[in-house]
């Protein structure tokens, strides 16, 4: 799909999207208990793909208006009659690649031409040490990955450079395993909010795991567990929500509030004490979920630290390349790492709307300034376009392809903008 752009200024209300990480882990953990319910879940290609791996693994889940009702497998996962087929996410791919270990059989894990370029090595390390027999089929870390099930339990250290989600996985699956596991990160944990979710949603399903250092680096977690999973409300996506709020920063005469953005453990919240910071308008009632803010003011450079919040570095780019000055993404090597290199996408599409750009190994430095027109491509990378989308708000005169990509995270992105009044035409047929 291509759109087209025209300069927009954008007002109203609009709901964010439930939070892509928590409906993966609730439908994982609720899967892997009895019944539970996960109320408002994020719909998406990406937790739709843990929904169907899942069911692979003996779960039934019954789709209702606004929830799933979750019939788990008990920590019992069985071997999937089929190969899973993660499609585009990360997440699910390496929590299944998990899950598979507590199988008495094989597994055979795969996804799209995407997914299958992403590094997995440090988790089939440690699933070897811990018992099971993990492997690529290419021998080269990427899925393909076969797995074949008999979790242990051991001490074991993590590599926590590449991706924080290896780590979620083991945290996972490890409480259902026979044995008491030991596990530290090792090297420069990146994306850490993403394991404090992953733990505060374990503890939700009534899993003991013990942090021992004052790091949060080192677990140990005693073995034969069973998850209880209940019931949950899914909160919004700041992630998502940083999309809209960027946006309405950004444009002159635009006033946007963001509902269903309640504190969390989500490490993206950033997005607003970054705006704030930038020289935003922005208030956060916290009780009653929203965020509103006014556009208009000239925004400043910043130097954003990317180590935790992979995730907003697009919407950053986007944010630093009209800022006044110039600002620098820094502790960003791991956003290579993800459906597209995200560092090499910004630094190759940005300079179509005139922007003024430097990419280094882990570093983007970025002079604002003001916005052309640009044809520009999505790279079929969800947060890219989004990302792409807000720049085409500010300069007009602007499309992008591979728009379809926003299903991934956000469905509803394009329909929320043209409610709120974004000037955005489907064009595909032109
Ligand atoms: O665990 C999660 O839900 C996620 C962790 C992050 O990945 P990394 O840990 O690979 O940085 C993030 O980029 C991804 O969108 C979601
Ligand atoms: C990187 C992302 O997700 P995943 O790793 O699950 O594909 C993302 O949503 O930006």
């Amino acid at each position: 799909m291509r759109v087209s752009i025209d300069k927009s200024s954008i007002k109203g209300e609009v709901f964010a999207p439930s939070s892509k990480s928590y409906t993966h882990r609730a439908i994982t953990l609720a899967a892997l208990s009895k019944e539970s319910i996960v109320r408002r879940p994020l719909i998406s290609a990406d937790t739709l793909a843990t929904v169907r791996a899942s069911e692979l693994f003996g779960a039934s889940i019954e789709k209702m208006e606004d929830k799933l009702i979750i019939h788990g497998n008990n920590g019992k996962p069985k071997v999937p009659d089929d190969v899973i087929n993660a499609a585009n996410s990360g997440t699910t791919l390496r929590f299944m690649t998990a899950v598979a270990a507590l199988t008495e059989g094989i597994t055979v894990l795969t996804g799209d031409a995407s997914l299958r370029t992403r590094p997995n090595g440090p988790l089939l390390e440690v699933l070897n040490k811990l018992g099971v027999k993990a492997c690529s089929t290419r021998g080269n870390e990427r899925a393909p990955l076969v797995v074949k099930g008999g979790i242990k339990g051991q001490e074991v250290s993590i590599d926590g450079t590449i991706s924080s989600q290896f780590i979620s996985a083991l945290l996972i699956i490890c409480p259902l395993a026979e044995n008491s596991t030991i596990l530290s990160i090792k090297g420069q944990l990146k994306s850490r909010p993403y394991i404090d979710i992953t733990l505060e949603m374990l503890e939700l399903a009534g899993a003991k795991i013990h942090t021992d250092d004052s790091n949060g680096t080192r677990f140990t977690i005693p073995g034969k567990q069973k998850y209880d999973f209940k019931d949950y409300t899914i909160p919004g996506d700041f992630s998502s929500a940083s999309y809209l709020l960027a946006a309405t920063a950004m444009i002159g005469g635009s006033e946007v509030t963001v509902k269903s953005l309640f504190p969390s453990r989500q490490g993206d919240e950033v997005i607003i004490e970054t705006l704030r910071q930038m020289g935003a308008d922005i208030i956060w009632d916290k009780e009653a979920g929203n965020v509103t803010v006014r556009g208009g003011r000239r925004l400043k450079a910043i130097t954003f630290d990317a180590g935790s919040t992979p995730d907003l570095v697009p919407t950053i780019a986007v944010l630093a390349a009209v800022a006044e000055g110039t600002s620098r993404i820094e502790n960003a090597e791991h956003i290579r790492y993800k459906e597209t290199d995200r560092l090499r996408a910004l630094a190759t599409e940005l300079p179509k709307f005139g922007v003024d750009l430097k990419e280094e190994r882990d570093s983007l430095t970025i002079t604002g300034g003001k916005l052309q027109g640009a044809q520009v491509h999505g790279w079929d990378d969800h947060r890219i376009v989004m990302a792409l989308t807000l720049a085409g708000m500010v300069a007009g005169n602007t499309t992008i392809d591979t728009t379809e990509s926003v299903s991934i995270s956000y469905p509803n992105f394009f329909k929320d903008m043209r409610s709120l009044g974004a000037r955005i035409k489907d064009i595909s047929e032109e």
